[in-house]
């Protein structure tokens, strides 16, 4: 029995084609979200229409086209419906989506859905770029030396979801394989032990490190740094080090720098130099908040990437303000770094910031620039004039708290 579609089309929208000029009416799938998307998505495209209608005065609409997954498919198509195939054909088909957040519970439960959506598409680029606003407040002194952009590596890692629980049958199995096979002697309570498997690859790390040092050709960024647990990790975090040194020698013509590992090349486009260097991951975490205006472009692994990303958003103002894009070579879906907030869900109070910077980031990758200076210029005004949600005003001095929708506003009336 074929399960029925819950997808409208919009009328008079046009599908967006690889290869071919943006039409001035694509259609754009989005997915609202569990938790605060209720709050932030209807934000977003309210402020994302109002950019576009005034960036190019009617003459271009994007004909947004709800599709589901999380919470509000099992509603619409059944209760163990978390993920339908149509949601994923329509991903793929019509190139360019924006997500809400997605719950995974912790421990036991499904997937995490996000990580599903990722991988099948085979979404190989977490692309979370990290900037200060004007006003924002901050831990840091001088929180506008934190400029970095991670490509944080999306389908590899423990994020594969291979692993057995403890006690279980199959962990058994492993450990005996791990102990019997493999010699393996140091698993310190084989009884009880959890088992997670790590795959990290060659081709993997290649081609997220590609688009990595690719972007700091195309925008003069001055390193990449790969960040790793390599010292721990030796085949897994340590390939990725030497396979991202390996890539930039041999595809971008890199030097070393005195005796290594780090290596320069010039920028073909500026003929300035790009430095290729790394960094362990825990030192890392230190050292961007001690000296952040000594890292760029950051190309990382899928669970540092995680940890790096959360981090680096608070040091300019939290997980409000913090965008992102999942890209493939044909497929890129955005979405905000933070979660569902729960305990906010329905309240009209979350920052929608960083759904609404994820949307800048699509309407950029779409072409769309005048829509998208505007999303940057309309929001650094609403900061400017302290009209801003709960989690800036709790740190600032003179801030008029307004809710999640009243911010969309608050830039719609200052585009
Ligand atoms: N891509 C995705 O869909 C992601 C999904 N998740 C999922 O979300 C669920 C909840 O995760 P959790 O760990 O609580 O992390 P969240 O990112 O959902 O929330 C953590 C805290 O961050 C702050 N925050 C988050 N979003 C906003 C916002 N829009 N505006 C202002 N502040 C915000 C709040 O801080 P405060 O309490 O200080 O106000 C909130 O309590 C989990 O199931 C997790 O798996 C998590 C990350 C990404
Ligand atoms: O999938 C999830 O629930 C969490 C994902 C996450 O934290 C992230 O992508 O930053
Ligand atoms: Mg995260």
């Amino acid at each position: 029995m074929s399960i029925q579609s819950h997808i409208t089309v919009p009328a008079g929208g046009q599908k967006i084609i690889p290869g071919q000029p943006m039409p001035n009416n694509p259609i754009i799938p989005f997915i609202e979200g569990d938790g605060i998307g209720v709050d932030i998505t209807p934000v977003m495209k309210k402020v994302v229409d109002a950019a576009v209608a005034k960036a190019y005065g009617g003459q271009k609409q994007i004909h947004w086209m709800e599709i589901y997954a999380g919470e509000k498919s099992t509603r619409v198509y059944g209760s163990d419906v978390w993920l339908p195939e149509e949601t994923m054909a329509a991903l793929k088909d019509y190139v360019v989506s924006i997500k809400g957040p997605m719950t995974t519970p912790v421990g036991g439960g499904i997937r995490s859905l996000n990580v599903a959506l990722r991988q099948e598409l085979d979404l190989y680029v977490c692309l979370r770029p990290v900037r200060y606003f004007q006003g924002v407040p901050s831990p840091l002194k001088q929180p506008e030396l934190t400029d970095m952009v991670i490509f944080r590596e999306n389908t590899e890692d423990i994020y594969a979801g291979i692993e057995w629980a403890a006690e279980s049958d199959n962990a058994k199995k492993v450990i005996a394989f791990l102990q019997n096979e493999m010699g393996v002697k140091k698993i310190r309570f084989p009884e009880t032990s959890g088992i997670g498997i790590k795959p990290v690859s060659k081709e993997g790390t290649r081609r997220l490190v590609r688009k990595a040092i690719q972007y700091a050709i195309d925008n003069d960024r001055k390193s990449v740094t790969i960040v790793h647990k390599g010292n721990i990790m030796k085949f897994t975090e340590g390939g990725f080090r030497d396979w991202a040194y390996e890539l930039a020698k041999t595809e971008f013509g890199a030097e070393l720098i005195d005796a290594g590992p780090w290596c320069k090349f010039k920028n073909p486009k500026t003929g300035r130099e790009i430095i290729v260097k790394d960094a362990i991951a825990d030192a890392f975490l230190q050292q961007i908040l001690l000296r952040p205006a000594d890292y760029d472009v950051v190309a990382t692994l899928n669970l540092n990437g995680d940890y790096v990303s959360d981090a680096l958003a608070a040091q300019v103002g939290g997980i409000g303000i913090a965008p992102g894009a999942n890209l493939s070579d044909s497929v890129a879906m955005f979405e905000a770094t933070h979660g569902t907030a729960p305990k906010y869900a329905g309240q009209d109070k979350v920052n929608p910031g960083s759904l609404i910077l994820s949307a800048e980031m699509m309407l950029r990758h779409m072409g769309w620039t005048e829509a998208a200076d505007l999303i940057i210029k309309s929001m650094e005004a609403a900061i400017a004039a302290k009209q801003v949600t709960y989690d800036f005003a709790r740190l600032m001095d003179g801030a008029n708290e307004v809710s999640c929708s009243a911010f969309g506003d608050a830039m719609i009336a200052r585009m």
